[in-house]
């Protein structure tokens, strides 16, 4: 028999993303517009274990749609890995009348999600906010719309300097172990090349690379570098550049997290308002162990263990263009 929840939970975890915020804001909204109870939980898993709850309801979320970062803060919770920490959690749940819970993060948090919901036969979905972009079940996850935004607005500023004094840099963005943050920021910003896990740059195609780069007088040059890629740590990357090309002035710039800040862009707001209605209305139809996404347009809700271990797809036509494009 169907169960349906009357009231529910909602945390941040991970990394902090831009349009968590408006994230929230949306599934406290269509709580409250449902007419269920609105908790929020402070410190993602940490606050769950602690018991640092908060009743929320419509006004408590006003102004925050366009705010980077996240009004419950955000963790990594080494406790919630452990079954005394997850325990901790669901007493608290259980004693407050929670019955359902809406994890905001990426996939390290549906993975704790799953364990637990398992566990304790608890219900609960998952919104992917994560600047990474490393789920399978949305096209884009809430975050990295703004992040490559932020992401080109700095390459751009280090083109000025580069074509200026004819250098070639290399720029490390965020991402983790996968390379979407890269790839799009490359093609955004037209970089030379892109360093990413999912291309097994060798040495001898970079050299290859700016070897055609120099004969196409191409005199100022940028190569984003995924921090997750294979070929090697970004200083030594450089250390190898400057030794086979002595004549030319390279230098590194790690964005860091800059990429994690900010307003979120429009498309973030959106996405992140479509997904935490979807959470609340998937709830309410008994959806369970799902994360909630938007693929082709439309709002699927994907089971945690798929979203998790199937690999989100890096579009092989974007490698292409990219190549064309920096000729
Ligand atoms: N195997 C696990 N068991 C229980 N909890 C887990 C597990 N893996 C991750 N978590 C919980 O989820 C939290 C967040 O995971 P993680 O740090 O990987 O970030 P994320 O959700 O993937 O977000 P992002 O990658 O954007 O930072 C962890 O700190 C931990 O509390
Ligand atoms: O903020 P922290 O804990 O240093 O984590 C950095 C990591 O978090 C992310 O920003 C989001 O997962 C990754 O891109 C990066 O590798
Ligand atoms: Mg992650």
């Amino acid at each position: 028999m169907l169960k349906i929840p009357s009231h529910i939970a909602v945390l941040t975890s991970g990394g902090d993303a831009p349009g968590m915020n408006a994230a929230i804001r949306a599934v406290v909204r269509s709580a409250v517009y449902y007419g269920k109870k609105i908790t929020g939980i402070y410190n993602g898993y940490e606050g769950l274990i602690n018991g640092n709850f908060q009743e929320l309801n419509s006004r408590s979320v006003k102004y925050i749609l366009n705010q980077g970062g996240t009004f419950l803060k955000s963790a990594r919770s080494d406790r919630f890995r452990t079954p005394e920490g997850r325990k901790q959690a669901y007493d608290n749940l259980a004693k407050t009348g929670i019955d359902a819970l809406i994890v905001i993060g990426g996939d390290g948090s549906f993975t704790g999600a799953k364990i637990f919901s398992e566990e304790y036969d608890f219900q609960v979905i998952g919104v992917p906010g994560t600047i990474d972009n490393d789920l399978y079940g949305t096209d884009f996850t809430i975050g990295y719309d703004t992040a490559t935004n932020t992401a080109i607005e700095c390459i751009d500023k280090i083109r000025d300097t580069a074509s200026s004094h004819d250098r070639l840099f290399l720029v490390e963005v965020m991402g983790r172990d996968s390379g979407f943050i890269a790839l799009r920021s490359a093609i955004a910003a037209g970089a030379l090349d892109v360093i990413m896990p999912e291309n097994d740059t060798t040495y001898d195609h970079l050299v290859e690379t700016i070897n055609r780069a120099g004969k196409n007088k191409k005199f100022s040059n940028i190569i984003v570098v995924a921090e997750g890629n294979k070929l090697g740590n970004i200083f030594e990357i450089s250390n190898f550049l400057k030794g086979k090309f002595p004549h030319l002035d390279i230098k590194v710039t790690i964005l860091g997290h800059l990429q994690r800040g900010g307003s979120p862009t429009v498309y973030d707001r959106v996405l992140a308002s479509k997904l935490g209605v979807a959470a609340v209305e998937g709830l309410l139809i008994g959806r369970n162990k799902v994360m909630a996404g938007v693929m082709h347009q439309q709002i699927i809700y994907t089971p945690f263990e798929e979203a998790i271990t199937r690999k989100a797809y890096i579009n092989p036509e974007l490698i292409r263009i990219n190549k064309i494009l920096t000729i």
